[in-house]
C-alpha cells in the first residue's frame, strides 16, 4: 500500500507550510519529467491490465478489508477548500452540537435550503412536514442486490430517496465515508440529503454500519461509475453538488469522459462538481518503479489499485466537454516536511469546481442567462 499511503496519509508530524503554491524551478520540473520517462519505459502486459480493469472493485474490496476506515481520514482541508459543502455553518460550536444531539430545535417554518451561494433551491416548509418527508423517503425506497452486488433501486419519478430534500449532495467513490460523515456533522441545513456510492461493497458496508449513518439524511449504495447501465437512485437534474475526491484518478482514462458526462446530467442547472485529485509529477507518481506503468501517467500500485496523475488542462477538457463551465481549476503544489526524518516531499494536487450552466433565457434574480 505504499502508493496510497504515501499519497494521502498526512500524519501529525508533517508540518504544512501555508497554502501558497510552492514554485517549482525548471530544474525540478525537468528532474520530475525524467523520473516519469524512466518509470514509464515499460508498460504492464495487456492481459494483466485487462485483469486489473475486470476486477478493479475486488482490489478495492481487499483494500477496505485490510484498512477499514483507517485511511484517508485527514479532512482538515475539506471545508476550507469547498465551503459550498457547508455554506450554512453559522451556529457556534456549542449550538451546533446541541442541535445535532437534539437539545435545540430549529424554529418552525424555517426557510429551508439556506445555501447562500444559490446552489440550493429555496422552499418554505415546516420542520415537521420536512422530517415526515424524509422518513417517507427512507421507507419507500426498495433496494436489493443484483448478481454483481449493485443495488437495484425501484423508484418512480418524484419518489426517490431524498426526493423532498432541498439540497442534495452526491459523493462518488466515497470509500469508508471520510467525506460524507464530516458533511453530515457540519452542514446543519435541515433540507440537506447526502448520497454516496462506491463500487466496493466492503466500503459501502463500512459506511452503512457506521454509528453515524442516518438513513433519514443519507443514502449509501453500491455503484460502478464505469457501468453505463448502472442506475442512479435520483433523477437527472436533481443534484446541487457532486463530489469526486481522489476517485477519477482510479478510473481507466478512456472511461473518464463517459463518467463525467453522465454525472453532469445529474446536476441541476447551477449545480457544481467539486474535484480534488492527483496532479502530474506528484511525489506518488515519481516514486513508482519501472514495471508499474499501465499507460501514460497511469499506474498500478502493489495492491492492484490504480492511479492517474492529471494536468489542469486534461481535467478542464473533461468537464467542458460535458457542458460544464469553469468556476475554479487550480494546481496546489505543496512542500511537506517530515522534520523527524528530515525529508521534504513535493505534493501536487489539482482542485476543480465546474458548474452546469442555466439554459439560455433562464431568469434568476431578474438576470437573464
Ligand atoms: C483513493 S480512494 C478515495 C476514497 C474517498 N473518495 C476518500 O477520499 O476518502 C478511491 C475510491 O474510488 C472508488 N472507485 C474506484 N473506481 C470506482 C468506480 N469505477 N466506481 C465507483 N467507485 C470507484 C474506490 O473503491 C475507492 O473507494
Amino acid at each position: 500500500m505504499t502508493g496510497v499511503s504515501s499519497a494521502l496519509s498526512t500524519k501529525a508530524h508533517f508540518v504544512f507550510p501555508n497554502r501558497d503554491n510552492v514554485e517549482w524551478s525548471e530544474e525540478q520540473e525537468a528532474s520530475a519529467r525524467n523520473k516519469v520517462q524512466e518509470n514509464s519505459r515499460q508498460f504492464v502486459p495487456q492481459d494483466k491490465q485487462d485483469e486489473y480493469e475486470l476486477n478493479a472493485n475486488e482490489y478495492w474490496n481487499d483494500f477496505y478489508k485490510i484498512h477499514e476506515n483507517g485511511f484517508f481520514k485527514d479532512r482538515h482541508w475539506l471545508f476550507t477548500e469547498f465551503p459550498e459543502l457547508a455554506p450554512n455553518q453559522n451556529l457556534s460550536q456549542p449550538e451546533a452540537s446541541a442541535y445535532k444531539n437534539g437539545s435545540i430545535r430549529k424554529p418552525r417554518n424555517t426557510r429551508l435550503g439556506s445555501c447562500e451561494n444559490g446552489l440550493c433551491s429555496l422552499e418554505t416548509k415546516t420542520q415537521e412536514h420536512h422530517q415526515f418527508d424524509l422518513m417517507k423517503d427512507s421507507h419507500t425506497i426498495i433496494s436489493r442486490l443484483d448478481p454483481d452486488g449493485e443495488a437495484i433501486l425501484k423508484r418512480s419519478d418524484g419518489d426517490f430517496p431524498g426526493s423532498s430534500a432541498t439540497c442534495r449532495i452526491l459523493e462518488v467513490g466515497c470509500g469508508a465515508g471520510n467525506t460524507v460523515f464530516p458533511i453530515l456533522q457540519t452542514n446543519n441545513d435541515p433540507g440537506l440529503f447526502v448520497y454516496c456510492c462506491d463500487f466496493s461493497n466492503t466500503a459501502v458496508d463500512l459506511v452503512q454500519t457506521n454509528a453515524e449513518y442516518d438513513s433519514s439524511r443519507c443514502f449509501a449504495f453500491v455503484h460502478d461509475l464505469c457501468k453505463d447501465q448502472s442506475p442512479y437512485p435520483m433523477p437527472e437534474e436533481s443534484l446541487d453538488i457532486i463530489i469526486l475526491i481522489f476517485v477519477l484518478s482510479a478510473i481507466l482514462p478512456e472511461k473518464m469522459q463517459c463518467v463525467i458526462n453522465r454525472l453532469s446530467r445529474l446536476l441541476k442547472p447551477g449545480g457544481m462538481i467539486l474535484l480534488r485529485d492527483y496532479g502530474r509529477y506528484d511525489l506518488a507518481q515519481l516514486r513508482f518503479k519501472k514495471g508499474r506503468c499501465l499507460s501514460d501517467n497511469f499506474y498500478v500500485r502493489g495492491d492492484g489499485t490504480r492511479v492517474y496523475f492529471f494536468t489542469q488542462d486534461e481535467l478542464g477538457a473533461l468537464f467542458t466537454t460535458a457542458g460544464l463551465e469553469k468556476v475554479q481549476n487550480l494546481v496546489d503544489r505543496r512542500l511537506q516536511v517530515n522534520r523527524g526524518k528530515q525529508v521534504t516531499m513535493h505534493r501536487v494536487w489539482i482542485q476543480c469546481k465546474y458548474r452546469k450552466p442555466f439554459p439560455a433565457g433562464h431568469k434568476e434574480n431578474g438576470h437573464v442567462h
